[in-house]
């Protein structure tokens, strides 16, 4: 679903959160990056229906919409944390959500599948109280999913998982995302890398950055450098400089610095990652 952005404002009280935004997606999966009080959240909820923007215009599928409740069945949303029910079963959950977003036709079959999706079949006559983090995750996004949505917003979807459920819960996302657009939220760049090729980038409430990842490096090129030196030095050089990375080593430590100009001389320059790339960015603005 095609989404089209622009002058998106909202305060809290004295907080500007988000502050002129402006954007415009396709189909896809889209990564939207910030730091803590970004906005992420705050634009995820508006994009949601849930919060009231207080200014700017938001177009879904090429249509300005007035009143969102006309296209609420088209979006799907992956808040940062669930709480069920604690006695409901699995199947109940998603029987009971099936029913509030009125799927009547093949009901059992829609919720075996997404069951299957997110692999926890053979957990649906588990209560949801004895389920872990991940398991709670991976319920959350086959209740998002009951709909079919079109549009799926995912807020800091992997807060609490573990290595190998993130994972799991980026297939299932790329999995689901063909023919759809989604958006994730994170301040982990790891977490869209692997799934996202198109990125948001807000700080303090403002757009920073809209395009590839592959541009984002481009950007960054030549600015990247790797030196060794003593820990004691190493102090006065993370005061001094952006270090994306440090690397503690028998004899001293290895520092990734974001820098225009070489720092030192016997720094050498290496290939920008999206994660120094990132914080060049935002450490730029
Ligand atoms: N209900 C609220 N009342 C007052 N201020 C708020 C409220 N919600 C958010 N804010 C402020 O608005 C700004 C944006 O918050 P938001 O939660 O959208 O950021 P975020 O990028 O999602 O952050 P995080 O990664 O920590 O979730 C922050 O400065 C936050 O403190």
């Amino acid at each position: 679903m095609e989404i089209k952005v622009k002058g998106l404002c909202k305060g809290y009280e004295d907080k500007i959160a988000l502050n002129e935004l402006s954007f415009h997606i396709e189909e896809g999966m889209y990564g939207l990056l910030g730091a803590n009080g970004a906005g992420k959240t705050t634009l995820i909820r508006i994009l949601a229906g849930i919060l009231e923007k207080d200014a700017g215009e938001i177009s879904y599928g090429g249509e300005k919409i007035k009143d969102i409740n006309e296209i609420r069945h088209r979006i799907g949303y992956i808040p940062q944390k669930f709480s069920f029910y604690p006695n409901m079963t699995v199947f109940e959950i998603m029987d009971y959500f099936s029913e509030l977003n009125e799927v009547k036709k093949n009901k059992e079959n829609i919720i075996k599948n997404l069951l299957e999706l997110v692999h926890l079949e053979e957990c649906k006559m588990m209560k949801t109280k004895a389920l872990s983090g991940g398991m709670k995750q991976r319920l959350g996004i086959a209740v998002s999913l009951i709909g079919n949505p079109d549009l799926l917003l995912v807020d800091e979807p992997t807060v609490g998982l573990d290595p190998m459920e993130r994972i799991h819960f980026s297939n299932v996302l790329t999995t689901f995302s063909r023919d759809r657009t989604i958006i994730i939220s994170s301040h982990i760049v790891s977490d869209i890398e692997s799934t996202c090729k198109r990125l948001l980038i807000l700080d303090n409430g403002r757009n920073v950055y809209d395009g590839t990842k592959d541009e984002l490096m481009r950007r960054c090129k030549g600015s990247v450098w790797e030196l060794k030196i003593s820990e004691d030095d190493s102090i006065k050089f993370e005061k001094e400089y952006l270090v994306s990375k440090k690397d503690l080593l028998e004899d001293g430590v290895r520092l990734r610095v974001l820098s225009k100009e070489k720092p030192i001389e016997s720094a050498y320059e290496v290939m920008p990652t999206l994660n120094d790339s990132y914080l060049f960015l935002v450490n730029k603005e």
